[in-house]
């Protein structure tokens, strides 16, 4: 059986959009990879670029809270991992605590990054008193929070209350109703990649423009002289020196085109160092149910 890691454990919103996405992979209707919980991202990522797990699933980005560093990062890190489906998630996000409290109560509030950065003015508003604490995930928080009674909360899923016994004591925590997370599935060889175009594709490089001046519109006009659409750009420190930059850039159209072909050539002939990321069918808009509902 194949399998794929998850930011963990079970009841993190990685965990809930991998549940949805299989269920939805035609290939997947019998035989469904096992899912595999990691305590962080980097080490997901690296376990599948040692081929220790055959697939990743991993957030990259949210509407409201941008960047997941963490995945950009190890992308940018690793040598064997390709982005070959995306998925956009709706997150709604609970308050979890381990008995029913008043807000004035509550001394703490454990969760991802991500989620606390997606419930910054509920928590300004709301509990001003309470301490912020960050954890490797929305889950690990929750199943922190149960183990005590202690007058704590977390901010996670609703299925984590139920799966660790905790009340929700409130929902839709999250400054943006319309709130979603793309998420990636990758895995370490390119020959799962797609050999034909779908309707609509999407390519993601990563870019090391020279820091000089006028190198990253040199890079752009590669693409708009082509006509290329540039969905996303993000740019993310070298971590070799203050000031240095990578690019990931997410252009419209499948890496084997002709024009995308002509303009990676392009880039080549000028030293642009370029890491293909992956390409593959932009992802549906999310379904309108909700989680929490
Ligand atoms: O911590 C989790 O539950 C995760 O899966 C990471 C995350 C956090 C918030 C929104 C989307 C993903």
């Amino acid at each position: 059986m194949s399998s794929i890691g998850f930011l963990g454990p079970k009841g993190s919103f990685s965990e809930e959009a991998l549940q949805l996405f299989m269920s939805q992979q035609e290939d997947w209707k019998e035989n469904r990879p096992d899912p595999i919980p990691f305590s962080t991202i980097p080490k997901l990522l690296s376990a599948c670029d040692r081929h220790e797990i055959d697939y990743g699933f991993v957030p990259l980005e949210n509407s409201t809270e941008g960047q997941v560093g963490a995945t950009m990062d190890t992308l940018g890190q690793t040598e064997n991992i390709y982005i070959f489906k995306e998925f956009i998630h709706p997150i709604e996000q609970c308050l979890l605590t381990p008995k029913p409290l008043e807000l004035s109560q509550i001394e703490r509030v454990y969760s991802h990054e991500q989620a606390l950065g997606q419930c910054r003015d509920f928590l300004e508003t709301h509990l001003p008193q309470a301490e912020q604490i960050v954890s490797l995930s929305t889950a690990q928080a929750a199943q922190k929070v149960s183990s005590t009674q202690e007058n704590w909360a977390a901010i996670g899923t609703h299925r984590a209350a139920e799966l660790y016994s905790l009340h929700c004591q409130e929902e839709r925590i999250q400054d943006a109703m319309l709130n979603a997370t793309r998420f990636i599935f990758v895995t370490h060889s390119l020959a799962e990649m797609s050999p034909e175009m779908s309707a609509e594709d999407k390519t993601s490089l990563l870019i090391i423009a020279p820091n000089v001046a006028g190198s990253l519109s040199q890079i752009l006009l590669e693409f708009a002289t082509r006509n290329i659409n540039m969905s996303r750009i993000e740019s993310r420190p070298s971590k070799k020196k203050l000031g240095e930059y990578v690019f990931f850039i997410d252009i419209d159209g499948y890496v084997f085109s002709p024009i995308i072909q002509e303009a990676l050539w392009s880039l080549r002939e000028k030293n642009v160092s370029t890491k293909l990321l992956g390409s593959y069918p932009k992802a549906l808009p999310p379904a309108l149910t909700s989680p929490c509902s």
